[in-house]
Order: C-alpha cells, then sequence, then structure tokens
C-alpha cells in the first residue's frame, strides 16, 4: 500500500515537554481497518508519541496526516472532528454521570438518539445499566463504555493507551474481543499495549520503540516469529 492510501500517516515525528526531544524522528503508519500496535519497554516514549498525534505535546516537528489532510497545526479538539478518538488508560469515564449522559456528552454526535441505538448494539450489556451511575460499573463494563463513547462520534481510527491495563486477567481477552472487532465498524485502530504479544496477535502491523527511536517495525505475526527480538522487547504477555 503507498503512503497515499494510508489512513493515519506519521512522518518523521519528534519532540518532547522541553527543549529535549523524547521521540526521535518516528514514522508510522495505519491503514484502513488496520489494527496496529506500539509497544516498547517503560520509557520508551509511547505516551508521549500518542500525545503528539492527540495535539497534546507542547512541542513537536514532523508530519501527521490523517485520510489525506496535514492534521499537524490542528488543535487537540480539531484532530478529534476529524476523526482521531482516544481512550485513554484512567479517567476514560464520568463516573458521576449516568451510562446514558456518558454517551450523550460526547462531542460532535450528529441524530444523537439513533447512533446511539447504533453503538449499543454492539454492548448489549450497557443497555440495561443505562439509568446507572458509571460509577457502578465493573472494570470491564467500565471499559465497554469508554470504547461506546469512543465510538460515538463515529471516528476513522481509536487511538487506545493500554486498554487492558487497569483490569483483571480474566477481563483481558474481552477487551481485546472488543478491540478486535473495531474494523469491521469502519474504524482502525492504533494501541498501546504492554501486553504485547497479546496485542500483536490481533495486528495487523507492530511498532516497538525504545529510547524514543523504533527499532523494529514490520508485520505483527513476523515481529512475534522474531524470538530474539521477543525476547528482547515483548515480554512475556
Ligand atoms: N510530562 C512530562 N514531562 C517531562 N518528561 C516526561 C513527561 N512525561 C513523560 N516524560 C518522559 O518522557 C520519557 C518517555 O515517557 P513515556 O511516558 O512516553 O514512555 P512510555 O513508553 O509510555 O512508558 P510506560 O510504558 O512506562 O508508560 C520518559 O523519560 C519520561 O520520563
Amino acid at each position: 500500500m503507498s503512503g497515499a492510501d494510508n489512513l493515519l500517516q506519521i512522518a518523521q515525528l519528534r519532540g518532547g515537554y522541553s527543549e529535549v526531544d523524547i521521540i526521535h524522528g518516528i514514522d508510522l503508519a495505519v491503514a484502513p481497518g488496520e489494527i496496529v500496535t506500539i509497544a516498547g519497554t517503560n520509557g520508551a516514549g509511547k505516551s508521549t508519541l500518542v500525545k503528539a498525534l492527540l495535539g497534546l505535546l507542547p512541542r513537536v516537528a514532523g508530519t501527521i496526516h490523517l485520510g489525506g489532510r496535514d492534521i499537524t497545526a490542528l488543535s487537540a479538539e480539531d484532530r478529534f472532528d476529524a476523526g482521531l478518538a482516544y481512550v485513554p488508560q484512567v479517567a476514560n469515564v464520568f463516573p458521576s454521570l449516568t451510562v446514558r449522559e456518558n454517551l450523550q456528552v460526547v462531542r460532535g454526535v450528529k441524530h444523537l438518539k439513533q447512533r446511539m441505538d447504533e453503538v449499543l448494539a454492539d454492548f448489549p450489556a450497557l443497555v440495561e445499566r443505562l439509568p446507572q451511575p458509571a460509577s457502578n460499573l465493573s472494570g470491564g463494563e467500565r471499559q465497554q463504555l469508554a470504547f461506546a463513547r469512543a465510538l460515538m462520534p463515529s471516528p476513522r481510527i481509536m487511538v487506545l493507551d493500554e486498554p487492558t491495563a487497569a483490569l483483571a486477567p480474566s477481563l483481558v481477552g474481552k477487551v481485546f474481543d472488543m478491540v478486535q472487532k473495531l474494523p469491521a465498524a469502519g474504524v482502525a485502530v492504533l494501541m498501546v499495549e504492554q501486553r504485547a504479544r497479546q496485542a500483536l496477535q490481533i495486528s495487523q502491523q507492530g511498532y516497538i520503540l525504545d529510547q524514543g527511536s523504533c527499532v523494529l517495525q514490520g508485520p505483527a505475526q513476523g515481529l512475534l516469529a522474531d524470538e530474539r527480538m521477543a525476547q528482547l522487547y515483548l515480554g512475556n504477555h
């Protein structure tokens, strides 16, 4: 696939929180319908890369294109409106609002009632919880609500920050199942995940960061098959 066909195209992205660069010229692409995993050691720069992508890093250089449009200079709000959804690791729902209100307050949703019905069709467990405060939800249900919220404005790509991190091990498979269904709903996925092996198993492409640079990239199955690299960077999960 040529660069022009990619949904998301990050080129030579660098930047940091002060004058010191934390990420050093990263190239990354997500094609329509793809799941792409970013893995790497602690402190490698994964969250910093995500912040740069979302427009939350104070200083960046390089370019970011979404659907062929240069979004590098856009605010975080305008990137969201352009179809970039984000599910943070924590604080991804409003606990004091009901489940219904959590879905209603998402910015930029057209035909709210209809869209809510469409999204809830994929999350039946949330339907009976609609009148309850989100604080009543279990960890797994809360993650479902976070995904449902992110889907409300019909994004083109969802950026997931360690979607399994705060969950009991028994729920991890369910979250990866949810992720795996997103491309069929027309949503590509860019996911940072510590459970790198499991994440790569449901991904088409993977990128391994170390000290702010991409040290390895390619088809996910190839990365999993490279035992030496897998030992170094992918951990046991
Ligand atoms: N707000 C910040 N201000 C200054 N430096 C920061 C800030 N956030 C992160 N850093 C630094 O940037 C580097 C990369 O951190 P980052 O959080 O991007 O790594 P990561 O790969 O996401 O790590 P982890 O897997 O532990 O979450 C680290 O050296 C970190 O100390």
